[in-house]
């Protein structure tokens, strides 16, 4: 099952850029930041990929910030997102939708931050034949005025780069911050043909989500704490859900994987994708995560090949580019079935 899960051509819809640096990319990405690698930054990745039992949410965002500090000027950021999309090639990811905040310090405005990352997607595409789309991400825990620039943003650099543009994810810490704060920044991104990937639900917040519900988007970022009514509009909406189940296990949103509502989505055969988060941050490939779900769920090979069918016709992607990437699945499993 794991050879065949490794060579399946994968669709990843929720990846945030910074969380997605693997340990060995965050290593290799630090000795040209740094020069050389020093013993000390060894064992301090190694922490960085542990998580303790009873971990809670709010640990996550502590550890977010070794990476950013890495990507802090043009060259790291270049590099980071390189290493990146080379490593979701190398998981045979063929699609995939990359997240970042923009960020400004005194190397980078955050229009500079997103014209690197364009620049290395428009580059690195081809190289190592994976189509990338970039989603710039509101971070919760910012002022709106900051996410009012994303935004702007976004949509000027979505109308010169309208097949790399194509959303906004609107994310960070969900213990702070007010959704209902970022309704009007994120209605404007809606009304210049964004499409909208929103955490959604991530903590027990029922107003919140409510108010969420009641906005609509066009997917819903974790939903681990949607109510049976809650995930009854998802369905009937066809809003799916992203379902990240090492990030959710390990940032301790689900009690286990065994209680994982994957499980419930399947048997409700309601709108769902299976996506890794931050790989780097939850140490995991997309390919783990199917495992995972085939030996929790027991999954068989043809629910993996549906589930990454499912994952395309949710994409941002165009229908060209969806059908493209059917006949890539399709090959693969008649070649399986030979
Ligand atoms: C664990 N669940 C999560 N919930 C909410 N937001 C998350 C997240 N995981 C990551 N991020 C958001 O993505 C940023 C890292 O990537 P970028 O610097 O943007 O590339 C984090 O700082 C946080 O804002
Ligand atoms: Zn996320």
């Amino acid at each position: 099952m794991l050879q065949f899960l490794r060579g399946m051509p994968k669709i990843e819809l929720h990846a945030h850029l910074n969380g997605s640096l693997n340990i060995g990319s965050i290593r290799e990405l630090a000795a040209k930041v740094y020069g050389v690698q020093t013993k000390e930054f060894s064992a301090l990745c190694e922490r960085f990929i542990k998580f303790e039992k009873g971990a809670k949410l709010d640990e996550c965002f502590e550890k977010f910030g070794l990476m950013h500090e890495l990507t802090a000027t043009k060259e790291g950021l270049e590099s980071a997102t390189e290493l990146v999309i080379r490593d979701f090639a190398k998981d045979n990811v063929i699609y995939v939708e990359l997240r970042t905040t923009p960020k400004s310090n005194e190397n980078m405005s955050r229009r500079s931050y997103l014209d690197t990352v364009l620049g290395v997607i428009r580059k690195t595409s081809d190289l190592y034949n994976i189509k990338v789309k970039l989603l710039p991400s509101i971070n919760r825990a910012e002022p709106v005025d900051v996410a009012e620039e994303t935004v702007a943003l976004a949509v000027e650099l979505s109308a010169i780069e309208p097949d790399i543009i194509v959303g906004i994810d609107f994310s960070g810490n969900p213990n702070q911050g007010k959704f209902k704060d970022f309704m009007p920044v994120l209605n404007k991104a809606r009304n210049h043909g964004l499409k909208l990937a929103m955490h959604c639900a991530e903590v027990d917040n029922p107003l919140e989500i409510r108010e969420m519900l009641r906005f609509g988007m066009s997917r819903c970022g974790h939903g681990t704490y949607l109510s049976a009514s809650g995930f009854e509009y998802m369905k009937e909406e066809n809003i799916p859900i992203e379902c990240c189940l090492t990030s959710n296990v390990k940032s301790g949103t689900v009690a286990n994987i065994g209680v994982h509502h994957l499980k419930q989505l399947m048997e409700a055969d309601a709108p769902k994708v299976l996506c890794t988060d931050d790989s780097g941050v939850f140490d995991t490939t997309l390919t783990d995560e199917f495992f995972l779900a085939t030996e929790s769920f027991g999954l068989t090979r043809s629910q993996c090949i549906a589930l990454t069918m499912e994952a395309v016709e949710h994409a941002f992607a165009t229908r060209e580019e969806k059908l493209m990437l059917k006949m890539q699945i399709y090959s693969y499993t008649r070649r399986q079935n030979k």
